[in-house]
Protein backbone atom coordinates (compact mmCIF):
# COMPACT_ATOMS: atom_id res chain seq x y z
CA UNK A 1 0.00 0.00 0.00
CA UNK A 2 1.37 3.33 -1.02
CA UNK A 3 0.56 6.48 0.46
CA UNK A 4 0.17 9.92 -0.83
CA UNK A 5 -1.56 13.09 0.73
CA UNK A 6 -3.39 15.67 -1.89
CA UNK A 7 -5.61 18.44 -0.87
CA UNK A 8 -5.77 17.26 2.98
CA UNK A 9 -7.13 13.45 1.21
CA UNK A 10 -5.51 10.49 1.40
CA UNK A 11 -4.74 8.45 -1.82
CA UNK A 12 -3.31 5.54 -1.88
CA UNK A 13 -2.16 2.18 -5.03
CA UNK A 14 -3.27 -1.11 -2.78
CA UNK A 15 -1.14 -3.29 -4.98
CA UNK A 16 -3.04 -6.45 -3.65
CA UNK A 17 -6.83 -4.96 -5.44
CA UNK A 18 -7.62 -6.12 -9.01
CA UNK A 19 -9.09 -2.56 -9.85
CA UNK A 20 -8.23 -2.97 -13.60
CA UNK A 21 -5.93 -0.06 -13.62
CA UNK A 22 -2.19 -0.83 -14.33
CA UNK A 23 -0.74 1.37 -12.49
CA UNK A 24 -0.38 -0.94 -9.65
CA UNK A 25 2.25 -3.24 -11.15
CA UNK A 26 4.44 -0.66 -11.66
CA UNK A 27 7.54 -0.94 -9.25
CA UNK A 28 9.87 0.99 -7.27
CA UNK A 29 12.97 2.63 -8.65
CA UNK A 30 15.17 4.95 -5.98
CA UNK A 31 17.80 5.96 -7.95
CA UNK A 32 16.61 5.98 -11.84
CA UNK A 33 12.92 5.63 -11.82
CA UNK A 34 11.53 6.75 -15.70
CA UNK A 35 7.91 7.75 -14.27
CA UNK A 36 7.00 10.23 -11.58
CA UNK A 37 3.25 9.99 -9.82
CA UNK A 38 1.07 13.12 -9.52
CA UNK A 39 -1.97 13.27 -8.87
CA UNK A 40 -4.55 14.85 -11.61
CA UNK A 41 -8.42 15.55 -11.69
CA UNK A 42 -10.75 14.05 -13.64
CA UNK A 43 -14.19 14.36 -13.60
CA UNK A 44 -13.67 15.91 -10.23
CA UNK A 45 -12.15 12.75 -8.81
CA UNK A 46 -8.16 12.98 -8.23
CA UNK A 47 -6.77 9.97 -9.71
CA UNK A 48 -2.79 9.06 -9.43
CA UNK A 49 -1.21 9.09 -12.93
CA UNK A 50 1.87 8.24 -14.03
CA UNK A 51 3.78 10.74 -15.75
CA UNK A 52 6.92 10.09 -18.02
CA UNK A 53 10.21 11.81 -17.33
CA UNK A 54 12.14 10.30 -19.95
CA UNK A 55 11.83 8.26 -23.29
CA UNK A 56 10.68 4.70 -22.25
CA UNK A 57 11.48 2.39 -24.70
CA UNK A 58 9.23 -0.29 -25.62
CA UNK A 59 9.74 -3.81 -23.77
CA UNK A 60 11.57 -1.00 -21.16
CA UNK A 61 10.38 -1.60 -17.30
CA UNK A 62 8.48 1.10 -16.11
CA UNK A 63 9.14 2.60 -12.74
CA UNK A 64 8.67 5.29 -10.22
CA UNK A 65 9.98 6.65 -7.07
CA UNK A 66 8.09 5.09 -4.11
CA UNK A 67 9.15 8.23 -1.52
CA UNK A 68 11.25 7.92 1.34
CA UNK A 69 10.78 4.88 3.20
CA UNK A 70 12.58 1.54 4.45
CA UNK A 71 11.30 -0.35 1.74
CA UNK A 72 13.04 -3.66 2.33
CA UNK A 73 14.03 -4.08 -1.40
CA UNK A 74 16.08 -1.50 -0.91
CA UNK A 75 18.49 -2.71 1.32
CA UNK A 76 21.63 -4.38 0.79
CA UNK A 77 22.59 -7.81 1.54
CA UNK A 78 26.57 -7.94 2.12
CA UNK A 79 27.09 -12.16 2.29
C1 LIG B 1 2.66 -1.72 -6.46
S1 LIG B 1 3.32 -3.35 -6.36
C2 LIG B 1 4.31 -3.43 -7.81
C3 LIG B 1 3.96 -4.60 -8.70
C4 LIG B 1 4.38 -5.96 -8.15
N1 LIG B 1 5.83 -6.18 -8.37
C5 LIG B 1 3.60 -7.05 -8.86
O1 LIG B 1 4.16 -7.86 -9.58
O2 LIG B 1 2.36 -7.08 -8.69
C6 LIG B 1 4.45 -3.17 -5.05
C7 LIG B 1 5.17 -4.43 -4.65
O3 LIG B 1 6.10 -4.82 -5.67
C8 LIG B 1 7.33 -5.20 -5.10
N2 LIG B 1 8.36 -4.28 -5.54
C9 LIG B 1 8.21 -3.01 -6.00
N3 LIG B 1 9.36 -2.48 -6.38
C10 LIG B 1 10.31 -3.42 -6.18
C11 LIG B 1 11.72 -3.46 -6.38
N4 LIG B 1 12.39 -2.41 -6.85
N5 LIG B 1 12.37 -4.60 -6.06
C12 LIG B 1 11.70 -5.67 -5.58
N6 LIG B 1 10.36 -5.70 -5.36
C13 LIG B 1 9.67 -4.58 -5.65
C14 LIG B 1 7.14 -5.19 -3.59
O4 LIG B 1 6.73 -6.48 -3.19
C15 LIG B 1 6.01 -4.23 -3.40
O5 LIG B 1 5.28 -4.48 -2.22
Amino acid sequence: MFDFQFNGQQLCVDAAREDGSLGRLVNDDEVNPNSKIKVTRVDGRPHLCLFALKDIGSGEEITYNYGNSDWPWRSKVVI
